[in-house]
C-alpha cells in the first residue's frame, strides 16, 4: 500500500470538534451512504497498544506520557489518513492536523512535552505532510461551548476521562476556535464549514444535513 503523496486519493471531509462536541453522532449520520468511507477516531487502538491502556496512563499522568500517545496518535491518524478505500468519498473523525494544531500544542502549552520530544514530533508531523498521501478537501467544524461539552462528556462518562477538567476543555475550544474560526494559528488545509453543535440531539440532524450537498457532491463551496 502506498502512503506516497502522488498516490490517488478519495475526496477527504475530516470532522472537527472538541471532546463530546458530536463527532461520532456526526459520523453515525452519514454512516447510511454508500459513496462515503467512514472512519471513527481510532480511539481502541490508543485504549489497547499492545495490552497498553495508553490514553488511560495519558490522563493519569500527562508528563510521563503525553510524548508516547501523540506518537501513537500521529501514527494511527496517517494509516487513517491513507487507508485505502474503492469509495470516492472518505470522512474522518479527527486528523494528523488536530492532533499537531489541537493537543500538541495544548501540550506545549501547559509545559507537558519537554523541547526535544516536541521537536520529534514536529519533524515527523512535517515530514508526514510534505511526503505522506494526507490531503484534505473539506473540515466540518462541529462548534460548541466548553459548558455543553462538558456536560455531554460528564454524562458520557468514558472511564478515562473522569479527570478532565472544565479548564482543559475551554482551553481546547479556544485553539479549536483560533484554528479553525478565526484562522489566526496554523495553517488550515482545507475550506472550513461551521456548524452549530449545541444544538441538542433532537434537531441537530437538520443541522448536519446542511453539509449533506458540500460532502455528498464533492463540492468546495462553502457558505459562510
Ligand atoms: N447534539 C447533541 N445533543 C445532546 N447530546 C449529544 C449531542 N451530540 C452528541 N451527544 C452526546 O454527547 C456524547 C458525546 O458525543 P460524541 O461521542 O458523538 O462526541 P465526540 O465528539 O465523538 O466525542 P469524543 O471526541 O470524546 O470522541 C455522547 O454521549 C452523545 O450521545
Ligand atoms: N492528548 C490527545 N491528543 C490527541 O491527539 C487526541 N485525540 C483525541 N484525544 C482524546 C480526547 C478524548 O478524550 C479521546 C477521544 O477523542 O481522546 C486526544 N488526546
Amino acid at each position: 500500500m502506498s502512503i506516497s503523496k502522488n498516490s490517488q486519493r478519495p475526496f477527504t471531509v475530516i470532522v472537527e470538534g472538541n471532546i463530546g462536541s458530536g463527532k461520532t453522532t456526526f459520523l453515525q449520520h452519514f454512516n447510511k451512504f454508500d459513496d462515503i468511507c467512514v472512519l471513527a477516531e481510532p480511539i481502541e487502538l490508543w485504549r489497547n497498544c499492545n495490552g497498553h491502556n495508553l490514553l488511560g496512563l495519558l490522563y493519569e499522568d500527562r508528563k510521563k506520557w503525553s510524548f508516547t500517545f501523540q506518537s501513537y496518535v500521529q501514527l494511527t491518524m496517517l494509516e487513517q489518513h491513507t487507508k485505502l478505500t474503492d469509495r470516492p468519498i472518505k470522512l474522518m473523525e479527527r486528523s494528523i492536523y488536530s492532533a499537531r494544531y489541537c493537543f500538541v500544542e495544548k501540550m506545549k502549552q501547559d509545559g507537558l512535552l519537554s523541547h526535544a520530544s516536541a521537536a520529534v514530533l514536529d519533524k515527523h508531523f512535517e515530514w508526514v505532510k510534505e511526503y505522506a498521501n494526507v490531503g484534505v478537501d473539506l473540515i466540518v467544524y462541529l462548534r460548541t461551548s466548553p459548558h455543553v461539552v462538558y456536560e455531554r462528556m460528564m454524562l458520557r462518562n468514558r472511564a478515562e476521562e473522569k479527570s478532565v477538567s472544565l479548564e482543559y476543555l475551554q482551553a481546547l475550544h479556544q485553539i479549536h476556535e483560533d484554528w479553525l474560526y478565526h484562522k489566526t494559528i496554523f495553517s488550515v488545509a482545507a475550506p472550513v464549514l461551521v456548524l452549530n453543535a449545541n444544538l441538542d440531539k433532537s434537531v441537530i440532524h437538520e443541522e448536519y444535513m446542511k453539509c449533506e450537498p458540500q460532502i455528498l457532491n464533492r463540492t468546495l463551496t462553502v457558505h459562510t
